[in-house]
């Protein structure tokens, strides 16, 4: 096991995409899983920066912020662009992914019976933003010719999307085929196939 520790609760979430950049670089990792009755009992709670999880520990580093270790990753495992324009880029895409993650959450968590039809409705204008990006690059990445934290970022969210409206990517052929050839990528196809992959529901209100 390498230096990492992922401290979250038993659900992809936050993890999701963090937990596939471990896979695709190569690197173990250990997990230590809290419950929630647990969690309320506030000890763990008062020791995050910001009373939340994930926390991530890199020896003695200790990370808060999904997108912090994200770009942390991204830092130590060469997935943050090839130079400092295309890190600039990265960001700017990895910032794309998490305002659309927000809306996902909103509506998985707040207005899941009322808003879940409005929001697949919606669902292509936030696509096709992405579906562009894809679609100029020509890659298969969202920038430059290599995997960053925000392609993974991208993925895990498509991934849940795929579980809430399967035909979604239907009209997005470059999303689509984005999806394809990350799930096909051995290291990323071995993780989303183990046991420990899928025990973990996407989130945790037993909602997708
Ligand atoms: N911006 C933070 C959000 C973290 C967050 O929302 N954590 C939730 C679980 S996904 C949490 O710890 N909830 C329990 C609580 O707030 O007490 C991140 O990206 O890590």
């Amino acid at each position: 096991v390498g230096p990492y520790t992922i401290t979250y609760f038993a659900v992809r979430g936050r993890c999701g995409a963090l937990r596939i950049m471990l896979a695709d670089q190569g690197q173990e990792w250990k997990e230590v899983v809290v419950d929630f009755p647990e969690w309320m009992k506030g000890t763990l709670k008062s020791t995050c920066v910001f009373g939340q999880l994930p926390k991530f520990q890199d020896g003695d580093l200790v990370l808060f912020q999904s997108n912090a270790i994200l770009r942390h990753l991204g830092r130590k495992h060469d997935a943050y662009g090839k130079d400092g324009d295309e890190a600039a880029l990265v960001d700017m895409m990895c910032d794309g992914v998490e305002d659309f993650r927000l809306k996902y959450v909103k509506m998985i968590y707040q207005e899941y019976d009322t808003g879940k039809d409005t929001y697949i409705k919606d669902l292509p204008n936030h696509l096709d933003k992405f579906e562009a990006v894809l679609a100029k690059n020509k890659t298969g990445f969202l920038v430059g010719n290599k995997s960053s934290f925000a392609d993974y970022n991208l993925f895990d969210l498509l991934l849940n999307h795929l579980v809430l409206s399967s035909t979604c990517l239907d009209s997005f052929p470059s999303l689509k085929s984005f999806v394809e050839k990350m799930s096909a990528r051995p290291k990323i196809k071995a993780f989303l196939d183990s046991e420990a992959y899928k025990k973990l529901p996407i989130n945790g209100n037993g909602k997708q």
